[in-house]
């Protein structure tokens, strides 16, 4: 019969993807509206994400969340792999967040409820997002926010046991950096994200190169602007601080 594709009504581009670009499409049947993110074989071998791709493709099929962007399915033929992806009606947070400049604490915490509810489901299957940014998160309809993009994403390593008996002494340098620590990049993440959601601003942005950035992000080093609540900045505190707080207590644990 007709290649999978002749069941879409293809239409408008909805933007430059990383690795390909995303349609808006109809299917013809269903008249059910979805986004096709076309990527070509050539792209993919090039750029050698042909197992990332399919490692994503396999999490993303597997994950059934409100908050975190459908992967209905896939095709291909011989010159390119086709996403069949959710449609979301409002497009990318990032362009209402440049377009308001910040939003309000009410509208903010919204989108955190939902992101941490999406992370935690992600981490009960032990899934790390480790790429939370206002980029890959998109809005649909009634202003549900929706986590779009498991790139990077990964299986946090399986563990025999969760506490260390004995002393901390002899683990190898891979036991240290242990399935929680990885959650918690993700948690950091959320701590990031709420700021950058309060104020358009990225906590750790700096004019500087990279190196001023890590050094800020290792001391911590960001402030406040004076608008935000108690509650906003003692709870963005907390979160940033507790992964520093584990990290630093582990490592000089160790040394
Ligand atoms: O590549 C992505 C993530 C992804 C999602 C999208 C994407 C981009 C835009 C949209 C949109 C959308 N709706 C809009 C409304 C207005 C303006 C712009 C809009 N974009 N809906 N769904 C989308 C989905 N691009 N890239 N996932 C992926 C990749 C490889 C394997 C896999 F299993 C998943």
């Amino acid at each position: 019969g007709n290649p999978i594709y002749m069941n879409f009504d293809i239409g408008h581009p909805l933007g430059k993807g990383q690795f390909g670009c995303v349609f808006v499409a109809r299917e013809k049947t269903s008249g059910y509206i979805v986004a096709l993110k076309v990527l070509t074989i050539k792209e993919i071998i090039k750029s050698h994400t042909e197992k990332q791709l399919r490692r994503e493709v396999e999490i993303q099929t597997n994950l059934r969340h409100p908050n975190i962007l459908r992967l209905y399915g896939h095709f291909h033929d011989e010159a390119r792999v086709v996403l069949i992806l959710e449609y979301a009606k409002k497009g990318e947070l990032y362009y209402h967040l440049r377009k308001s400049g910040r939003f309000s604490e009410k509208r903010a915490s919204k989108y955190i409820y939902q992101m941490t509810d999406a992370l935690s489901y992600i981490h009960k299957k032990h899934v790390i997002h480790r790429d939370i940014k206002p980029e890959n998160l998109l809005l649909g309809m009634g202003d549900v926010l929706k986590i779009a993009d498991f790139g990077w994403s990964v299986h946090a390593p399986s563990h025999k046991r969760k506490t260390f008996c004995g002393t901390l002494d002899y683990i190898p340098p891979e036991m240290v950096d242990d399935e929680d620590h990885d959650e918690k990049i993700d948690i950091w993440s959320l701590g990031v994200l709420c700021f950058e959601l309060l104020t358009g601003t990225a906590p750790f942005e700096t004019e500087g190169g990279h190196s001023e950035t890590y050094r800020r992000i290792a001391t911590v080093d960001f402030t406040f602007p004076d608008y935000l609540s108690f509650e906003a900045k003692d709870l963005i505190k907390s979160v940033i601080s507790s992964f520093c707080l584990c990290e630093s207590a582990l490592l000089s644990y160790l040394h």
